[in-house]
């Protein structure tokens, strides 16, 4: 699918599309992407995230990931390696990344805010398909997102 986030926000000015801050980057290998969302909030620890993408299928699915800017690394090469063998199609991270030598190298989009060497240890709750807000963004599982090196844009409904 040629995905060109531009085009899609000028046919589809009546359909209140959401833009998410240009502070995101993109982490990961993959450059253009879409799908459904699934939202995840973490209180700093990922050991949820890292089952999800580990354990669960993701084809055609986005991961929307909630650390509150939290200034830890979440998501490595070891966290993508999983979302690639089980094709899950992007992470988007209100949070931080480390790794990205090798997180650019791996074919899944990774967007987030900053990259930081120290990670969590400690084992805390997160919640599953809950709205999230950040950047003045909101994000419900089963909401699309389309994402290319212009940004990321978030709908209700499926655009293309
Ligand atoms: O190990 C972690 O928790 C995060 C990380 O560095 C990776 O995914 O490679
Ligand atoms: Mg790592």
């Amino acid at each position: 699918m040629n995905i060109q986030t531009a085009d899609l926000c000028d046919d589809n000015r009546d359909k209140n599309i959401q833009v998410l801050s240009s502070k995101f980057k993109n982490y990961g290998g993959l450059k253009k992407f879409s799908g459904e969302i699934v939202t995840v909030k973490l209180d700093k620890s990922n050991w949820r995230l890292l089952e999800m993408l580990r354990d669960e299928d993701g084809e055609g699915k986005i991961v929307v990931v909630d650390n509150s800017q939290e200034f830890f690394g979440v998501v490595g090469d070891k966290l993508m390696t999983f979302a690639k063998n089980n094709n899950w199609k992007a992470i988007i991270l209100n949070g931080y990344v480390r790794d990205t030598d090798e997180t650019k190298k791996i074919d899944v989009g990774l967007f987030a805010i900053g990259t930081c060497p120290l990670r969590n240890f400690e084992k805390t709750d997160s919640y599953r398909d809950i709205e999230l807000n950040f950047e003045g963004v909101t994000f419900n599982s089963g909401d699309y997102i389309y994402a290319d090196n212009d940004g990321i844009i978030v709908t209700k409904n499926r655009l293309i």
